[in-house]
């Protein structure tokens, strides 16, 4: 996006991984993102440059922005809990050993409070032994979504950047807030000391996640009693103060971020002491851990108690629509239930390879289950074949217009759908003949075995 908006600007992306900037050198990019391809090409040889020689480019920019992926810790002190900072870190040393004039150093990535310290701390060292080095650290937190990253990008509800108010810390303020003003209006530019930015990253991510999981807390209550979370969700929605955005039930929340960035902030609390917030917070994961469960166990109680060697197709494995990513997705844990039942799953997902989703499948169940059990198909007709249910676990704009006289007839009777993210015409698929459940409505043809 600043390549694209500041022309006057040189943009090098480097990463560490050369197979990775090979892909952004051709022209099949290593993410699929809507509209990104466009701007790759229209900016890339021009003043958007991909490479992997990082002390060239180290040596050659003014503001390098660190961006390197943060992930929740899985061994030692904090493990399953607190972001690993290691790649942060070693970042931080590969500027301090190639740098060799003033940099600002803009802290991208999302990092708990008083990162930026220890980024300053090992700048510092290497500026107390060379004149020439100048380090000023800024905190510029992201806000995108993935799937909608580039709309925004060119148009975000504000843009946060946190420094030092010494006056060397405001003038590398002010060059920051003069490459974002290039598209942003001032007044959407937001300014504050460094802590509060790094604050205010982890406190919206887990604000997002707790309106989720306040709404799919509310959905277990509907299915319970008659009400049905989409009017329930529309009505909150309506009061101005709560907003009707992240009110929309699901099988969980997943990918890459809030599940990660709410447990850093249970884990701040934890090691200020603050066991009562970390505890608030926490119930953030746990209402999501189950929701998936409560739809997973709802599945295996609707067909019949029992699910072992049933067909099963599941539309969605991307943790949300207009994405490839799968990281954390939901579709992972539920097939994860399921394949414990001996269920035999059978996938489709528009943009998700076969490999990426056995990988990831191979990574929470026994290889055997995954090898005898799963099949990917690259049509959602051909998924649902033979099968006994149809479960939505992406919201993908297609599974909506999909022909299910087709999918009912081809299924084994009775035939069930699930569906995990209220996308698809439940009165239709009724008429059709489909046992129909989904999240936060009461379900009208229930069959309870042991209720
Ligand atoms: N993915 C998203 O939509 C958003 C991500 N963020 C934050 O941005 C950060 C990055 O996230 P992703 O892009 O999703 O991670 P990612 O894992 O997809 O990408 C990180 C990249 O950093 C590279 N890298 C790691 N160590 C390096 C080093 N020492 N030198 C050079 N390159 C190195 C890796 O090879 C990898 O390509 C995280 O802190 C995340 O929380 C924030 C907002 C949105
Ligand atoms: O720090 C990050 O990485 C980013 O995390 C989220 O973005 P992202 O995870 O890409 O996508 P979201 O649109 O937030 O969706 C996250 C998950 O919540 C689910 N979701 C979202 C909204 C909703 O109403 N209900 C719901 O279940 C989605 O399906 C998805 O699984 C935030 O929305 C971004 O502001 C933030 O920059």
């Amino acid at each position: 996006m600043i390549a694209l908006k500041c022309p006057e600007i040189k943009v090098t992306v480097v990463d560490l991984n050369k197979e990775k900037i090979k892909e952004w050198n051709s022209d099949d990019l290593p993410i699929y993102e809507p509209g990104l391809d466009e701007i790759v090409k229209q900016c890339r040889g021009k003043n958007l440059f991909f490479s992997h020689d990082i002390p060239k480019a180290i040596e050659e920019a003014d503001l390098i922005f660190i961006s390197v992926n943060t992930p929740t810790k899985m061994y030692g002190r904090g493990k399953g809990m607190a972001p690993d900072l290691k790649h942060v870190e070693s970042v931080a040393r590969t500027i301090a050993k190639y740098a060799q004039g003033p940099k600002i150093v803009v802290e991208k990535s999302t990092v708990p409070v008083k990162a930026a310290q220890s980024i300053l701390h090992i700048l510092k060292e290497a500026q107390a032994h060379d004149q020439k080095l100048h380090f000023q650290v800024l905190s510029n937190p992201e806000f995108l979504a993935e799937g909608t990253a580039i709309v925004d990008l060119a148009n975000p509800d504000r843009v946060l950047i946190g420094g030092e108010s010494s006056n060397k810390g405001l003038a590398a303020i002010a060059q920051l807030v003069r490459i974002y003003e290039h598209w942003v209006p001032r007044e959407r530019i937001i300014t504050t000391n460094t802590w509060s930015s790094e604050l205010t990253k982890l406190a919206a991510n887990t604000f997002l996640a707790q309106k989720i999981s306040s709404i799919n807390a509310i959905s277990a209550i509907c299915e319970a009693t008659g009400a049905d979370v989409r009017e329930v969700a529309h009505a909150v929605g309506y009061d101005s103060r709560i907003g009707s955005k992240f009110l929309q039930a699901s099988v969980g929340f997943g990918g890459s971020c809030f599940q990660k960035d709410v447990l850093s902030l249970v884990y701040l609390c934890e090691i200020l002491n603050l066991k009562p917030a970390a505890d608030y917070w926490h119930g953030v994961i746990e209402i999501n851990n189950w929701q998936r469960r409560r739809f997973s166990d709802n599945i295996i109680k609707e067909l019949f108690n029992t699910v072992t060697d049933k067909r099963i197709a599941l539309f969605g494995f991307a943790f949300k629509k207009n994405t490839a990513d799968t990281r954390e997705s939901s579709a992972i844990y539920i097939a994860k239930h399921l394949l414990k039942e001996r269920a035999k799953l059978h996938f489709y997902d528009p943009k998700v390879t076969e490999t990426t989703m056995r990988h990831d499948l191979r990574r929470v169940t026994e290889n055997e289950l995954v090898d005898k059990l799963v099949t990917i198909h690259s049509c959602p007709y051909e998924a649902a074949k033979d099968a006994h249910a149809v479960v939505v676990l992406t919201e993908w704009d297609e599974f909506k217009t999909l022909d299910y006289e087709k999918i009912y007839e081809n299924m084994q009777k009775p035939a069930s759908i699930f569906d995990g993210r209220l996308i698809l015409d439940q009165t239709n698929l009724r008429k059709i003949g489909f046992r129909v459940f989904a999240i936060g409505s009461a379900p009208t043809q229930s069959f309870n075995l042991f209720p």
